[in-house]
Formats: structure tokens, C-alpha cells, sequence
């Protein structure tokens, strides 16, 4: 291991080669387990020593063992169902099960059917338990196995995509209005309406309390965009240094060139040149960041930014081919989830119109560094027509349904309360009320933030797909399968759902969500689970464990895949129908 050359103290040395190990620990242990070993029941040992190293005299030293560390039994072994493929219900999704968060582990089946395409394959409900597709893994995540399963760089990419798909909102506006707040009155402006604090009558505690979060998110929010103002200007600026060196080495040697440059920008700043010398190494980070990520992933680049930048650990060529592959993803979501972040970039005078309008899934990411695609093209072969209304919530067909939703399963008790059946606890539209948390991403909490998901061309013939932006830890929602809740139709892909009194259809072909661009695998990493929220059936499509940048994948069953005249592309050694008759084209595009 080689001593990093840049670190200025022992401190800065030590958290490099810490950073340097962690990073590699992981693949190390991974190959490990492979080889079949068997770990996860007895506290473990991990030995730690170094090598390669020099005394001041230059002389080789031997191992020197650097730590011991003690893992405890907490690592939890994936467990491996071997349950044959089981029977059908009239039963959509498996249903969730009490308190999954307490269970350690457990074993789960792939128990959901799910249909699209032109032909009819309607989805039928089955519940299959295990069987060759069950490998069901639902561990928790102890602290080790978040420590070792994150490099820099992956982190690094978290905090981008988290920053992005966070409250957060970028815009250069919020510090102009704060400004102005503050110039008019003295003091920033606190927003709570009159009328609503003379309704609810607010303590004095209460009253601070709401005025306060206002304040709090304002400044936070104008402190955030200055933060990204700075790294903007901070990266220009190094183009422009480099600018000023090239136009120098028209006529002085490069050497000189560049100590002149230093000179002239030591005398702007009022720097010493070592004071320079150490912000220049950051700023060109950032630089490089910008560079190859694109300003999106510099403006929306998390809290560890200036330390990717400061030990640069991370700097090889594969991370800046890394972030090159992701610019046009970092921009399809900032552009449709921030509309006016582009406008920072005014600063240093860039383009500030956005690239991408409208909802997040109107595009389609495509390969490395490819720009996104329109959602309609991509099915342009199947539908010239194509279109899609994206829905936030299950749209009820009143020509079927009236005014009746029936999915209803519950009504609510005397005092209008809904139960969880799953927690046992109070189920509420209002945060402030509800104490059901199964699902908090999607059901009773302040306004949900989107899904990290987007809409991806497959590189093997499914067409599109969806793709995880960040990890989504096992038992956690990816989404509802939303569309529109109907009945009778035929010769369309729909999912059937039935509760004791009632089978109704949910059909996403011309409106949804992102859960209709997900296909099928013989091992897929999530599945669809029956939920009751406010006496309402829902389908919930939650994670096995998908991985940051892994295709989020269903088993659609074996009841979709029987009259199916195609070959699955899973590409999984144990996929179930690669080797059938038809071999048709895949034709994905539901009607
Ligand atoms: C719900 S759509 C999934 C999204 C679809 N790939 C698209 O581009 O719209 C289902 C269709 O995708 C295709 N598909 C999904 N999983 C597949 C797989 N493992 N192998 C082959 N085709 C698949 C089939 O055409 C299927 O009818």
C-alpha cells in the first residue's frame, strides 16, 4: 500500500489509508464468501496488519500487525429456500406480514403475478411460496455491513442522488427574497398566516416553535444554494486560471506561465500562495467533477464533497468515467424534480434553460453518457401514438366503479379511526396522527418524496426498465402499483386484485406509475406485498435488497410466463423460460 502523497498531516495519512482499506475490505470478503465459507453464527476475528513499509533509514520493515478487531455474531447469512413452487390463490402479493422490521430474517416466497403486453395475459393472483425463484432474503443491515458494502465513490454517488431527490430546494431566488425580507423589515420574514394561528389558537411554545421552522428551513435552504454558488465559482474559477496559464505560455515558458498566474491570484485574494496552493487542489475537484458529471453533480454533490475533493482517494480514471456515464442521468432528475437549479449556473454566465421538462419518468436514461430519451419514442415502434399520465395516486374508473372504491376492505370504527392490521397501529392521512409506519415512504408522513428510480433502455432486448439510483434496503417500498382500478377488460395486461367480496383489474397501459416499467427475473431483488391503508387495498412493490445502480426486478409467475410465446432475458443461470419454443421480439409496449 502506498503512502498518499498529498496528505499534509499524519491525521489527513491515517484517514487515507483508512478510506483506502475500507474501500477494499469489501471485495476481499466477498470473495471469501463465495468460496462457501461459512460465517454469521460465531463472533468474528479481523486481523489487520501492514506491510511495505520503511524505517527512516530506508530499511524494509516487517508486518506490523495494525489492529484486531471483533466482530459480533450480528451478520446475518442470506438463507437459500428450496420450498417447491407452491399453489394458487385468489390472493394478489404476498401480504405483509406483522412487524417485519423486528424479524432478523426471514424467509419469504415470490408470490405475485403480474401481466402487460398486447396479448392477454391477465394477472392472475397467485401465491407461490419459494421454490427455485425463492431466494428470500430479508436481513437487516447491521452497522458492519453498511460500513463495508459503500466505497467513497458509491457514497459519494448517494449523496448526490440523495440530495437530489431530497426536500431540498436549489434556486437563487430564496436568497434574493431572504435578502430582501431582511432589508425591508430588519429582520427575516416569519411565515404563519393570521387566520391560521387565530383558528387553532397555538401556545406561545407552539407559536416560536412553527415560527422557528420556518426561520430554520429559509436560512438552511439559502445557506445550501450559496454553498453551491461557492463550489460553482470555485470550479469556473479554475478554468479560468487555466485560461490565463494558456494565454501565458503563448510567450513565457509553462513553468512561468502558471507562477505567474499564482501570483496574480495570490494578489487577488490576498492569499499566501500556499493558501492558494491548498484551496486550488479542492477547487480542482471540483472542477473535475463538473467536468465529467456535469454541474448537476457538483451543485447537488452532499455534504462529503469537500472531503472527496480534499484527499482525492477517489480520483482515478474510473471514478471520472463513473460520474461521465451518469451526467445525463444527475440532469433528467435535477431538471425535472429542481426546474430552476440551472439558474445558479447565471452566475458564471452557462445556459440557464433547463434540458429536461416535465415529470421525472417522461424520460428515458440510456447508455454511458448517451443524453435521456423521450418516454414516447422508446414504444414509437409499437405506438406512434404513445403516451403516458403519470399518477400520483390510483385513479378509479367511475364508469365502472361509480363512486365506489373496491378495493374497500374495512370501514373505519366508530370514532372514524382506521387500524393497521399489520402494525396494529393508528392509520392517519394526517401525519400528526397517524402511528403506522410499515410504509413511511408511502402512507402517512409529511409529503412523500419521489422515488430514486428511473425509466432505463435495458442493453438486452426488454426495452426499458427501471433502475435504482440508491440502495433500497430490504422491506422498504419501491412504490404502489398504481394505475387504474377497473374491471372487465380483455386482451390487455392488467393486475387482478380481489378482496372477500370483489375482483377488480388495475391497468397501467396509458396511466401509473414507475412499478409498470419493471421486468420480470427468475431471481428478482423485490415483490409485491398486499396492504391495507384507511380500509383500502393496496399492492405495495417492496425490496428484497436492490443495490444502487441495480435493475429493480418482480417474478411475474408462472401463471404470466404460461402462455407467453416468449424467451425471458432475465440472464439469470436459473431462469425458468429462456429455453422455449417462441423466441418473439419483445413487444412491451401495453394497450
Ligand atoms: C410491464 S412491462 C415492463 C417494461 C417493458 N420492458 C417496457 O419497456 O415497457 C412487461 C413487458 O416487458 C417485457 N419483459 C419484461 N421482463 C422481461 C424478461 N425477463 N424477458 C423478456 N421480456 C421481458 C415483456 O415484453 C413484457 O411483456
Amino acid at each position: 500500500m502506498a503512502v498518499v502523497k498529498t496528505a499534509t498531516t499524519l491525521e489527513e495519512m491515517a484517514q487515507d489509508l483508512a478510506e483506502r482499506a475500507s474501500e477494499n475490505l469489501k471485495g476481499v470478503i466477498l470473495d471469501l464468501l463465495r468460496t462457501g465459507v461459512d460465517v454469521g453464527r460465531e463472533p468474528l476475528l479481523l486481523e489487520c496488519s501492514l506491510s511495505g513499509l520503511r524505517d527512516s533509514t530506508g530499511n524494509s520493515i516487517d508486518q506490523i500487525r495494525v489492529a484486531s478487531i471483533g466482530l459480533d455474531a450480528r451478520v446475518s447469512p442470506p438463507v437459500i429456500s428450496s420450498s417447491p413452487i407452491g399453489h394458487q390463490t385468489s390472493l394478489i402479493g404476498r401480504k405483509r406480514e406483522p412487524s417485519p422490521k423486528r424479524r432478523k430474517l426471514t424467509e419469504l416466497g415470490s408470490e405475485h403475478a403480474r401481466t402487460f403486453d398486447q396479448e392477454v395475459h391477465n394477472f392472475v393472483v397467485t401465491s407461490q411460496t419459494g421454490g427455485d425463484v425463492g431466494t428470500a432474503v430479508r436481513t437487516e443491515l447491521t452497522p458492519q455491513h453498511q460500513i463495508m458494502q459503500r466505497s467513497t465513490l458509491e457514497k459519494f454517488l448517494a449523496g448526490i442522488w440523495q440530495s437530489i431527490y431530497s426536500g431540498i430546494k436549489l434556486d437563487p431566488t430564496e436568497i434574493i427574497e431572504q435578502w430582501q425580507a431582511i432589508e425591508s423589515s430588519g429582520q427575516p420574514r416569519l411565515l404563519t398566516t393570521e387566520r391560521d394561528s387565530a383558528f387553532r389558537r397555538p401556545s406561545a411554545a407552539q407559536t416560536s416553535f412553527e415560527r422557528m421552522n420556518v426561520l430554520t428551513r429559509k436560512v438552511s435552504q439559502a445557506s445550501r444554494t450559496c454553498r453551491s454558488l461557492e463550489v460553482i465559482v470555485q470550479a469556473h474559477w479554475v478554468q479560468c486560471f487555466d485560461d490565463r496559464v494558456a494565454e501565458l505560455t503563448l510567450s513565457l515558458p509553462r513553468e512561468k506561465a502558471k507562477k505567474q498566474t499564482i501570483v496574480e491570484a495570490c494578489m487577488g485574494f490576498s492569499w499566501s500562495e500556499k493558501e492558494l496552493r491548498n484551496k486550488m487542489g479542492v477547487w480542482r475537484g471540483y472542477h473535475d467533477i463538473a467536468l465529467s458529471g456535469g454541474w448537476a453533480a457538483l451543485v447537488f454533490a452532499g455534504m462529503g464533497l469537500y472531503r472527496f475533493c480534499k484527499y482525492r482517494s477517489s480520483f482515478t480514471a474510473g471514478t471520472f468515467d463513473t460520474l461521465k456515464a451518469r451526467k445525463h442521468r444527475f440532469e433528467v432528475a435535477a431538471d425535472t424534480l429542481h426546474p430552476r437549479w440551472r439558474h445558479l449556473l447565471g452566475i458564471i454566465g452557462r445556459p440557464t434553460e433547463r434540458k429536461y421538462t416535465g415529470h421525472p419518468h417522461d424520460w428515458v436514461v440510456a447508455g454511458p453518457g448517451d443524453e435521456a430519451l423521450p418516454l414516447p419514442k422508446t414504444y414509437h415502434q409499437w405506438d406512434k401514438d404513445f403516451s403516458y399520465t403519470h399518477l400520483d395516486e390510483a385513479n378509479i374508473d367511475a364508469d365502472f366503479w361509480g363512486a365506489s372504491d373496491p378495493r374497500t376492505v374495512s370501514s373505519p370504527s366508530s370514532d372514524g379511526a382506521y387500524t393497521c392490521d399489520t402494525c396494529g397501529e393508528h392509520q392517519s392521512d394526517d401525519p400528526t396522527a397517524n402511528y403506522c409506519s410499515c410504509f413511511p415512504n408511502l402512507y402517512g408522513s409529511v409529503k412523500a418524496v419521489p422515488a430514486p428510480v428511473q425509466i432505463f433502455r435495458t442493453p438486452n432486448g426488454k426495452n426499458n426498465g427501471l433502475i435504482a439510483c440508491c440502495t433500497v434496503e430490504s422491506g422498504a417500498a419501491i412504490g404502489e402499483f398504481i394505475g387504474q382500478i377497473t374491471s372487465g377488460l380483455a386482451d390487455l395486461d392488467v393486475m387482478v386484485g380481489q378482496t372477500d367480496s370483489t375482483t377488480y383489474q388495475i391497468w397501467q397501459g396509458r396511466q401509473g406509475n414507475h412499478t409498470r416499467f419493471i421486468n420480470h427475473s427468475c431471481r428478482p431483488n423485490s415483490e409485491y406485498e398486499r396492504f391495507v391503508w384507511l380500509g383500502t387495498q393496496r399492492i405495495v412493490l417492496v425490496s428484497r435488497g436492490v443495490r444502487a445502480e441495480e435493475e429493480i426486478t418482480v417474478d411475474y409467475s408462472d401463471v404470466y410466463w404460461r402462455d407467453l410465446d416468449k424467451v425471458c432475458l432475465c440472464g439469470h443461470s436459473q431462469c425458468r423460460y429462456n429455453k422455449r419454443g417462441g423466441n418473439l421480439p419483445v413487444a412491451p409496449a401495453p394497450s
